[in-house]
This record gives C-alpha cells, structure tokens and sequence, in this order.
C-alpha cells in the first residue's frame, strides 16, 4: 500500500469545512439526523457483530495458517482488546497511522463498543490485518521476517475454497442456459443474480448461517430495476455506432467470488449488448470486511470462469479482452476502506463517478456508506439520501444491518408483521435508484 494522506482518503485533519462529521468519522453528534448506530446497544446487531463475530473472525484466521509465535501472540492482543479493553492506535511507524489517528481520534482510548458501528468495524479489520503483519511488521525494524507476510490475504483460504465450491460451479453452468434467451430476459436474470450474489458474503456466514434462497422476487422489499435499465442506452448486441450515447458504468464491487462472478457476468452483458462503452470496476485496495473484493480476487475469478466450460468459458474469454482493450478497467482507492460515508469521498473520486452514466454499488456495506449508518425511518426518501451523489446511482443490496430508507409504508408495516430480523438476517434485497439530480 502506498502512503496516502488524509487528504487523499477524504478527510484532513483540523479541516473545519463540515468533512468528517459523518458517522464513521466519530462526530457523530455533529451532523443533522437519525442517530448514529454505535456498537454498544444492548441487543443490537451492531454489538453482536462487535462481541460474537469478530471474535469468531479472530480465531478462524488464526486457525487457516501457520501464523508464527509473533502472529498469534498479535492475535491475542486484538482479541483481548476488541472484547474488554480500549481502542489502541496503530503502530506508530505504519503508513497510515497517522490517517486512523485522526479518524479515531474520538475513539482510541475508549471501549470498542463506544465507537460508532461503521468506524469499530472498519477499524477492526486494519488492525487484524495488522497482526498478521499484511502490511509488514512495524515493531520489528532489523528482523529478517519483517516483510515475510506482506501481502498475504488472510481472508484468501475462504475465498478460494468459496470459488472452487460446488454453489460457484453450479451457478456457472446455469449461464448455458441463459446463452439463447432473448435479451431483456437475459438482462432481467444477470441483474438478479448480481443482486442476490451479495447473499453469498463470507463475513456475513461467520454466525448468521446460509440465508433462505427461495422466494427470490417476493423479498424485494424495493425493485428499481426498470429505473436502472432506462438510464442505460437501449444497446443493442455486438453493433458498435447501435443507437444510444455511449456510455460508462461504475461498478463498485463488494464481495468477491460468487457475489463478483455474477457481476462480472453482468458487466460483460452491459459490454456485449451496447449497454455500456466501458465499466470501471472499483475494488478495495486491501482484503476488508473478510470476502470485499481485491484486484488479486477479480483475477481468480476471471481466471475461474476462462477455465468453465460453456458459455461461462466465453463470458470469461471476452472479459479478458476487454481487459485488455482498457473496456473493463479495474480501480481502487484508499477512499474504499475508509470508515467515512460516500457523503466524504474525496474530490478526485468524487470527479471520476461525476463523469459515470451510473454508479452501480454492490452489497450491504456501500448501501450504508451510501445513505449514512444511521438508524433512519425506513420510509425516508432514497432520493434525499443520495443526492449529495455526484451522480445517477444505483444500490443493489441484500439487507444485512439495521440502515435502509426508501421503502413504502405498506412495505415496512409487513416486513414488521411477518419476520422482526427483516433488516438483519439477509433474506430481503432491494433495488434503488437515483437517477441525476
Ligand atoms: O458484504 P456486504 O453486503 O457489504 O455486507 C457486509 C455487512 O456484513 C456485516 O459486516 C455484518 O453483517 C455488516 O455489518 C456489513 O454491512
């Protein structure tokens, strides 16, 4: 990772212009609003994930490698801390201690639990990448295994087993399928599998278990998708000059492996039937959030579909050119595993998804950088939200924590009657979009 500066990320330290007042950035009585979800709620999902879940992360990453004394002894620290001590900083020699610093500046110190649920979790993850040196390890100036784990995903061996499983070949065959059908048939589908894809979320199974699959149309608690389609020319297949203005997509990844093959699958759709021009595909730039994809992720999973045979074979062949025709380009930024709402992107981020036709965002996460993780009333505008959005957006999200806004009253009284976990338990999906302001 290159050194980056507050600046870069979306903040600047003693900036008094209003950034960094959102939830993830400790301010949380700051902006106007629904209260800031913190971790400390007794009963809530957020500290459940806190107390239950990272924990269990903890043991399951020590347990996938032949971590040394220096690791474990590392792990045991962020365990003791993360269940009954205090934020502790990074290290102080680490590139971006000086960035986390600023962002915890209201938090280290005080009890995980405290923070702000967007901030403890994000901030969780740096750490544990910190105790399993990814970055290096910075207390070991002079010692010979300094460097050894650098670059090391410690989250690798799930998503490698997730892409060699049986779900991932199965759902590659289904492409066959799909191959003849007629276009907005095809479109329809591939955007379905791209939304519920997020489902398949490594983090999310660590104690929440394989969510129902059934019932896939009735769990969408809000469908935009026609919204979507219409802010994308007509297309038309493999004609270049086919009516509609040529156009770039953003897509900004979440999961890899079977939530990022579908994307994939449908990025090659938006290519091959003139949808888009090009697709930029925004990957975090370090492992996060356990299954978030990285650039080394989009390369298995290209690799895993030019490797099938069938149509998913030819989906794969045709991503890897336009790979390198520059029609898929894959990006990242620091921005991407900042615990700050897309509200504080930074200016160059905010340039590049101002100049998109639409911005598609993938999964849970983005869904609540996108809209503040805030506890707010589930029928306020998706609109208002968003409009602070540099441009045409779209989330397509599988509901996995307490943030949503956008639904109809009608919607939100029988989500409450029929199932109370329907924020949480990641059986219910949505679809939403803002079209350019
Ligand atoms: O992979 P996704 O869809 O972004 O989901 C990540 C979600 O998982 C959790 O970490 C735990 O459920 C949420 O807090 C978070 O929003």
């Amino acid at each position: 990772m290159t050194a980056r500066t507050p600046r870069d990320t979306g903040e600047e330290p003693g900036d008094s212009s209003g950034s960094g007042s959102g939830s993830g950035s400790g301010s949380e009585g700051v902006a106007a609003g629904a209260p800031v979800i913190l971790g400390n709620g007794p009963g809530s999902f957020a500290r459940g994930v806190l107390a239950e879940r990272h924990p269990a992360l903890i043991e399951q990453v020590r347990d996938a490698f032949p971590y040394s004394r220096r690791q474990h002894k590392a792990l045991d620290l962020l365990l003791e801390e993360i269940t009954n001590g205090v934020v502790e900083p990074l290290d102080p020699s680490a590139q971006d201690h000086e960035q986390w610093a600023y962002w915890g500046r209201e938090h280290i110190g005080r009890p995980w639990f405290d923070a702000p649920f967007l901030w403890a979790e994000s901030y969780f993850y740096r750490r544990l990448l910190e105790a399993v040196e990814y970055f290096g390890c910075f207390g070991c100036f002079g010692h010979l295994s300094a460097g050894a784990w650098q670059g090391i995903d410690p989250f690798a061996p799930f998503k490698r087993a997730e892409l060699r499983g049986a779900a991932v070949e199965e759902e590659l065959r289904a492409l066959d399928a799909l191959a003849d059908a007629p276009a907005d048939e095809r479109a329809t589908a591939l955007l379905r599998a791209a939304l519920w894809g997020n489902r398949a979320d490594l983090g999310f199974r660590i104690t929440a278990g394989e969510p129902a699959a059934s019932e896939a149309d009735e769990r969408l608690a809000a469908d935009d998708a026609a919204a979507l389609w219409s802010l994308l020319p007509a297309g038309a297949p493999g004609a270049p000059g086919a009516p509609g203005a040529p156009a770039t997509v953003a897509v900004v990844a979440d999961n890899a492996g079977r939530e990022l093959i579908p994307d994939l699958v449908l990025i090659d759709h938006l290519l091959e039937h003139r949808h888009a021009e090009k697709v930029v595909l925004y990957v975090k730039p370090y492992p996060y959030y356990v299954s978030d994809a990285t650039t080394a992720d989009v390369v298995d999973c290209l690799r895993r579909l030019v490797e099938a045979p069938g149509e998913a074979g030819r989906i794969g062949r045709r991503l890897w050119t336009a790979m390198a025709e520059d029609r898929v380009e894959v990006r990242t930024h620091p921005f991407f595993c900042a615990p700050l709402p897309y509200e504080e992107m930074p200016r160059d981020l905010r340039g590049e998804l101002a100049s998109v036709a639409l911005t598609v965002l993938k999964g849970d996460l983005n869904y609540r950088r996108l809209v503040g993780d805030r506890m707010w009333d589930a029928t306020s505008s998706f609109a208002d939200r968003t409009a602070y959005f540099p441009g045409p957006v779209a989330a397509l999200r599988i509901l996995k924590s307490d943030v949503v806004v956008g639904l109809t009253r009608a919607t939100v009284d029988a989500l409450e009657r029929s199932d109370a976990a329907w924020r949480t338990n990641g059986t219910r999906a949505l679809v939403q979009v803002r079209p350019r302001g």
